[in-house]
């Protein structure tokens, strides 16, 4: 039997997974790393912690593994998307990297619309300047840190820089470069107008691949501190909402996927490139070569839960601490939750909105704030939802995956504010199972990933609409959106007082 190694590099966590050619995953490790938020809207992490932890995960794997190791052909990559990381001229990595859900670089963001234009830079990168993508991260540290940045020769993306550490070869691909502002996401080529405008010299930006195309195996070094075999093959990976619809199967039009991970996404699958949203949801390239996928992103879905739990039931688990949130009723008893912990992107790209709960009163327990929580999240990927079906896509079901997958009454409430079936597959690691499906094809076990996929990826549960709740959920959605309306000039107010 073959096997191939698909490792997802989340925020809250790296997850390794061993698939073989009948799509069994025969072993996954989770190995979890902390978030430094020095300042409120600041997101980092140490790329050290991400080399350790994967290191450990892949050797915990290797040494439980009951077959021969060279039968494990390949390995592939899902990564958390935007952050960066900077390296000098000897690649050694300058400062923590910056992540995704860190909203310092508003200034930053706008000096990009002055200085590529708002229509010019749509036209180029298909998205707008929003604080978690990477250039206004770049520019920040070129104007807050002139010391560290002189030295800069080189950015990586997240997993790209894992995989660098395992192959010595540096890269990037299309689906996570697309997320830069850097890239020109039609042409597929980093952006020579863009990187002039910011003085930042193409050689800046690594060589681009497809995301599964090999290159290279694994070094010696790697080799001798996993047990991995120097014959296993490395393939390039893609972001992890682009490895996430890979592992659901959203591999042509009409398919939509729901991701709870520490952020949230609905994404949905984009044959071309020259569809109009106006910017309204991220536009993207896809790890399947030359397609595209759009989405719309909650910057704190699972991480409203985890900052519930380590805040208010430290000790419990998450299946303890939502245990029993079925019996509290649709709409938590009167209590509104919205997750702006971090600021947000979709539909309110805002870094200073932050969370609220409404409606409190004595009688409410933990269980009511905990359902509320997730009913808040669930809103806010609705109005995702709501964006797409306005744009004329029919959304009947939604493949559902991530952590938040685990539980069986988000996806009933998922399907009754959706208003749609939702489905949720045998395993909830939607971008690690992508991840291995990208170096199972580039192995070449299938002629196309719809082959692969076809074999690993195995539906368990659906969940239907129940009309009753649909119809509360809607009054509720109604109340939920004017929470943001409501509260926006309260938090500019309160800004001053942040840490
Ligand atoms: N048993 C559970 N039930 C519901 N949600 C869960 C459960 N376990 C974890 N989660 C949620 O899943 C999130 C982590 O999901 P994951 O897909 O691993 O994220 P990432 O890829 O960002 O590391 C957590 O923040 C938490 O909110
Ligand atoms: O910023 C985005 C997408 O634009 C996030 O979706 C990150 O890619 C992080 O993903 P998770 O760790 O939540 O899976």
């Amino acid at each position: 039997m073959k096997y191939v190694i698909g490792v997802d590099l989340g925020t809250s966590a790296v997850k390794v997974i061993l698939m073989d050619q009948q799509g069994t995953i025969a072993q996954e490790v989770s190995k979890s790393y902390p978030l430094i938020h020095e300042k409120s809207g600041y997101s980092e992490q140490e790329p050290e912690q991400w080399v350790e932890k994967t290191r450990e995960g892949l050797a915990e794997l290797v040494q439980n593994f009951k077959g021969n190791v060279a039968d494990i052909e390949g390995i592939s990559f899902s990564g958390q998307m935007h952050g960066l990381v900077l390296l000098d001229n000897n690649n050694q990595v300058l400062r923590n990297a910056i992540l995704w859900n860190d909203v310092r670089t508003t200034d930053q963001c706008q000096r990009i619309y002055e200085v590529v234009g708002t229509e010019r830079l749509l036209d180029i990168t298909k998205n707008p300047a929003l604080e978690g993508f990477t250039l206004p991260k770049i520019l920040w540290v070129k104007e807050h840190e002139p010391q560290i940045f002189e030295k800069a020769a080189l950015f990586m993306l997240p997993k790209d820089y894992l995989r660098f550490r395992m192959t010595g070869k540096v890269h990037s691909e299309y689906s996570d470069a697309a997320g830069t502002l850097l890239l020109n996401v039609g042409e597929k080529t980093w952006s020579q107008d863009i990187c002039d405008l910011f003085e930042l010299n193409i050689d800046f930006c690594p060589p681009l691949v497809e995301s599964h195309e090999c290159v290279g195996q694994i070094t010696e070094e790697y080799a001798r501190q996993t047990g991995l075999s120097t014959e296993t093959k490395v393939f390039a990976g893609g972001a992890d909402n682009a490895c996430g619809a890979i592992g659901s199967g959203i591999l042509s039009e009409g398919n939509t996927l729901c991701s709870v991970g520490t952020s949230g996404v609905v994404l949905s699958y984009e044959e071309r490139n020259d569809r109009d949203f106006s910017g309204k949801v991220h536009y993207f390239n896809h790890g399947k070569e030359n397609a595209f996928y759009t989405m719309g992103v909650t910057l704190a879905a699972g991480y409203s839960l985890s900052w519930f739990k380590d805040v208010f039931a430290e000790n419990e688990s998450f299946e303890a601490l939502l245990d029993g949130i079925g019996d509290v009723p649709v709409g938590s008893n009167g209590l509104l939750f919205t997750p702006y912990l971090v600021g947000e992107r979709t539909p309110h790209a805002d870094p200073t909105i932050r969370a609220s709960f409404i409606g409190m009163e004595g009688s409410h327990k933990k269980k009511d704030f905990a359902r509320a929580v997730i009913e808040g999240i669930t809103f806010s990927l609705n109005e995702s939802i709501n964006i797409f079906r306005e744009s004329g896509k029919k959304i009947g079901s939604v493949i559902s995956i991530g952590g938040g997958a685990k539980n069986d009454t988000w996806l009933q409430i998922q399907a009754d504010v959706f208003n749609a079936k939702i489905i949720k597959l045998k395993s909830e690691q939607g971008p690690g199972i992508g991840a291995a499906i990208l170096a199972a094809y580039g192995a070449g076990w299938d002629e196309s990933l719809q082959g692969i996929a076809d074999i690993f990826i195995q539906p368990e549960k659906t969940y239907e609409p129940i009309p009753e709740n649909v119809e509360k959920y809607k009054e509720l959605f109604t109340l939920y959106k004017e929470v943001y309306n409501q509260t926006k000039s309260l938090n500019e107010g309160l800004k001053a007082f942040r840490k």
